[in-house]
Order: structure tokens, then sequence, then C-alpha cells
């Protein structure tokens, strides 16, 4: 089954710029990682470090604090569930590989107060195991997740679609990079270089190449396709499939749901904010390595919108798929774009 893609992406305000268990190492035990602390000159990735290196308080009881909060000043959804996978992680065999996670964003994360993982182990097989995870902030739950655990079962049925074709990521240029261009537009506006620069300014712990960079002084509506090239910034190092997965779930939220606006320049949005996020991983990957992340949104109304999207290592192996829908409220540009 072959499916060839093609997609663009888009740079907007809001999306686009931009342990015991043994089931989860952590950073610190993975002391041969350790001994290659730099990585392509990066240092270790910030997300094993701090974001996901979650503080145990008591049995299936977690704490985790934030690095990158976005301009929404509501948590990011991709730090909540990477959280909530590392805190499900925790509690199944290292012979268990998370294969899929549901989950509802119930509250918006207060960026004031770090969040507790309520783990609870809720059905332990032969095959799969499943745990469900409450985020909790303030004594009320802001993420109900549920994820599935499943032994390494070889089988005779394996396909996958082809992933698109699409240039490398050396040939590409960063989100920094193209901001950098941007800024050196003579004609900008003083408010749009504030805005470009806040972005320099954000500490996001993601890499991103957009494969189609937009034009910035033009904004034509769009197919509701993107894609990106995306990695972690900072090494990881291989060997842990549960961090990487628990760094992919983090990664999966960044600039997805804009995916949805892309075929309406002339509206922006008032309020956005993903409601839900599945995942499915299907093959092994490093998160710090370039992935390709092809986003599409096949559906949009009602003041919601739907995207799916699919991990490709750049081997061509499709490492995962992910879905979401998010609340989308809009309201038109009034005034014609002065960048
Ligand atoms: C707010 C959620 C989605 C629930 O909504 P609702 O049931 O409407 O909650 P309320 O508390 O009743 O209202 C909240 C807010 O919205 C206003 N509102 C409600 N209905 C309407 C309406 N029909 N028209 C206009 N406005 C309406 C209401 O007045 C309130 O306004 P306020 O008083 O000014 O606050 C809730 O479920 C929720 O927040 N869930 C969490 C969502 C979330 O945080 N998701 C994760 C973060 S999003 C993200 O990370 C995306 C990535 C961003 C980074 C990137 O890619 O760049």
């Amino acid at each position: 089954m072959e499916e060839k893609g093609d997609g663009s992406s888009g740079l907007t305000n809001n999306c686009d710029l931009p342990e015991d268990s043994g089931s989860l190492k952590s950073p610190d035990e993975e002391s041969s990682e350790n001994s290659a602390a730099q990585y392509n000159g990066d240092l270790k990735s910030v997300l094993v470090t701090s974001v996901l290196n979650l503080e145990e308080l008591d049995v299936d009881l977690y704490r985790g604090t934030h690095h990158w909060v976005p301009r929404s000043q509501r948590l990011f959804g991709g730090q909540i569930v990477g959280q909530a996978l590392v805190a499900a992680a925790k509690s199944v065999s290292d012979n268990l590989y998370a294969h899929s996670l549901h989950c509802y964003f119930v509250r918006a994360g207060d960026p004031k107060v770090p969040v507790l993982y309520q783990v609870d182990r809720t059905r332990d097989g032969r095959s799969f195991t499943v745990r469900s995870v409450k985020a909790i902030q303030h004594g009320q739950p802001i993420l109900i997740c549920q994820a599935s655990f499943h032994k390494l079962q070889p089988s005779p049925l394996q396909h996958q679609f082809t992933m698109p074709v699409v240039p490398p990521p050396e040939d590409l240029l960063t989100v920094e990079e193209l901001i950098h261009i941007y800024l050196s537009k003579p004609d900008l506006a003083e408010k749009s270089k504030q805005g470009l620069n806040k972005l320099l300014a954000n500490e996001v712990p993601i890499e991103i190449k957009p494969v189609h960079p937009p034009h910035f002084y033009r904004l034509a509506a769009a197919d509701p396709k993107k894609l990106f090239w995306v990695r972690a910034r900072g090494y990881i190092g291989e060997g842990n499939i549960k961090l990487h997965c628990c760094v992919a779930a983090y990664v999966s939220d960044f600039a997805f749901l804009g995916t949805a606006l892309l075929p309406y320049p002339n509206y922006r949005a008032q309020f956005s904010a993903s409601l839900d996020h599945a995942m499915w991983f299907h093959n092994t990957f490093r998160s710090d390595e370039w992935m390709l992340y092809e986003c599409e949104s096949p559906w949009a109304g009602g003041s919601r919108g739907l995207v799916q999207g699919r991990l490709w290592r750049r081997d061509g192996v499709l490492a995962a798929s992910c879905s979401q829908e998010g609340v989308l409220r809009v309201k038109p540009v009034t005034e014609p774009s002065k960048l």
C-alpha cells in the first residue's frame, strides 16, 4: 500500500514557530551515553535532563516541572502528554513498549505550579498492559491519559505507506534561520520585528526545518498539509526506546493543530488549544535525529479542527502516527497584513 504525500509548512503565529521500574532509565543511569554528553556539538537534551525527568513522590505518584511555556501561558500539551507517558512507563516491565496512548486535555495547565502525575495500574496482561494517568494541578485533573504497552511480537503482517519525497534536512533552513532572514527585510514593520524577536528568544527544546517555508509577505490560502523535519535539541542517545517515545509524544503536539488553519489566511486564531491527542508507535526511532513530520487536516468545522500526522524516520520507516482534535475560535483579519 503506497501513498505519495506532499504539503506545505507555514510559519504562523501560534503554532509553527514557532527510573525504578526499570522501564525508563533515568538520564543518570545512562552512564555510557552520558560520556557522549556532546552530540554534534549539542549538550544533552533538556527534554531528558529536565522536562521528562520526573520526581518520584510516592508509589505511582510523580511531579513534573516545565521548561518552555507557549505564549498562550497555558502549559504545552506535548509536555503534559510526554510527562504522562514517562509516569505510565515507570510501572511497566522492561520488555513492554508503548504502542499507543489516548489523552484528553480537560483543563488548561498552569505554568506557575508543577504537575502531579497519578498512575493507575489498570491491567497487566500476558501481551498488553494498560496504565491510566491523571495529570493534576490545584487538586483537579488537567489531562487524562491511557497508555497501552505491548511485548514485541513479530508477525508476517507488515506494511506501511511510503514516506513523501522531500529535500533532506541538511538542504533546509531552521525556523531560527528563516526568522533571521525575515528580520533582515528593510521594510519590516516594528510590531512584526518585535514578534519575531520574541519567537527567537523562545527556548523551545525542539529544532524544526520546514520543507516549504512560507512567503513572509504573501499570505495565501494553502492546502491543510505541512511537512517539516523535527528533532529534539541536544543529545539523547540510542538504546532507550521508551524515552524516545516520550520525547516523540512531546514533539508531536508542536505546530500540529496549526495545520487546520492553513486554508484560512484571512482568519486568525483568537483561541486555539488541543482537546485530545492520540498516538501510535510503530517502530523504533531516535527522537534526537531528524524525523519528517507529515501533518494534514482532513476536516475543520463547528469551531474545531482535526489533524493527523505521521512521524517518519529519515530512512523511510514509519515511526509513529498521531491524531488530534482542537478547538479553533477564529476572527477575521481586519487590516491588510503589513508585515
Ligand atoms: C477551554 C476548554 C477547551 C473547554 O472549553 P469550555 O468548555 O468552553 O470551557 P469554559 O471554561 O467554559 O470556557 C473557557 C473559555 O472559553 C470561552 N468560551 C467558551 N465557549 C465559548 C464560545 N462559544 N465562544 C467564545 N468563547 C467561549 C469562555 O468564556 C472562557 O473564556 P475566559 O473566561 O476568557 O477564560 C478546556 O477543556 C481546556 O482549556 N482544555 C485544555 C486545553 C489545553 O490546554 N490543551 C493543551 C495546550 S494547547 C497546545 O499545547 C497546542 C500547542 C501550542 C504550541 C505550538 O504548537 O506552537
